[in-house]
C-alpha cells in the first residue's frame, strides 16, 4: 500500500549495531539501505556524533501509521528513553518517518503532531538529505521539491561538508 523513507540515527551506546537492529528488525520491507555517516549532532551540540543512514522501505499492506508504529518498535527494542527536557538529545536510536507514498506515488501529506508528513524537518537535515541523496538522487521531499536542491540551500549546504560517509561501517553485513 506505501512506501517510505525512512531516517535511523544513533549516538548513543554501540551506535552501529543499534542501526543494524533496526534494518533487522524492518526485515523484508528494506529494499534499499544507505551507506553510514557520521554526522555532527543537530539542534543540541553539547553530545556526541552520531552515525546516520537512510532507509527505503516498502510494504504494500503497510499504511503510512503503520510505518511510525514500527519506527517506534525499533526505538524501544533498542531501549529508547526520550528526556523530556532535550528535545533533540541523545538516542540509543532514533527512527523517523521521512516521507510516505502510496502504490501510485501519491505522497501522504498530514499535519496530524503524532505522524506529520513529511517530516517536518527532514529538509532542514543534512543528516538524512546526504544519505536520502546516495541512494535516491532523483527523489523529491514532497512540498520542498528535488532533494538535490535542498542540499544547496543556504541552512543544509553549510551542514554537509560536515556529514562524512563511513565505508569502514555497513548495515548491508547483517542482512
Ligand atoms: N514523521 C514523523 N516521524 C517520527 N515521529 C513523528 C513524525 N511526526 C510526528 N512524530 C511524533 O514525534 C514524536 C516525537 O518523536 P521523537 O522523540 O522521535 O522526536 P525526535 O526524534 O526527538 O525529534 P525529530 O522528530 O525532530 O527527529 C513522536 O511521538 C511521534 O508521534
Ligand atoms: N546528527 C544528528 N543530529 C540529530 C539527530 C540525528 O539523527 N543525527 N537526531 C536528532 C533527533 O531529533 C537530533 N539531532
Amino acid at each position: 500500500m506505501t512506501a517510505a523513507v525512512l531516517s535511523i540515527g544513533s549516538n548513543l551506546g554501540d551506535s552501529l549495531a543499534h542501526l543494524r537492529a533496526a534494518v533487522g528488525q524492518l526485515g523484508a520491507a528494506v529494499v534499499r539501505v544507505s551507506g553510514v555517516y557520521q554526522t555532527p549532532p543537530w539542534g543540541d551540540s553539547a553530545q556526541p556524533p552520531y552515525l546516520n543512514a537512510v532507509l527505503l522501505v516498502d510494504d504494500r499492506t503497510a499504511t503510512a501509521r503503520d510505518w511510525l508504529t514500527r519506527a517506534q518498535a525499533c526505538e524501544a527494542a533498542r531501549g529508547r528513553v526520550r528526556d523530556p527536557d532535550r528535545r533533540f538529545g541523545p538516542r540509543t536510536l532514533d527512527v523517523d518517518v521521512i516521507a510516505v507514498r502510496e502504490d501510485d506515488g501519491t505522497p501522504v501529506v498530514d499535519a496530524d503532531p503524532e505522524l506529520t508528513l513529511p517530516h517536518p524537518r527532514a529538509h532542514l537535515r543534512a543528516f538524512v538529505l546526504v544519505p536520502w541523496h546516495a541512494v535516491q538522487p532523483e527523489a523529491e521531499l514532497p512540498g520542498h521539491g528535488p532533494i538535490a536542491a535542498l542540499l544547496d540551500t543556504p541552512e543544509v549546504a553549510a551542514d554537509v561538508a560536515g556529514v562524512t560517509h563511513r565505508p569502514d561501517l555497513s548495515l548491508e553485513s547483517m542482512e
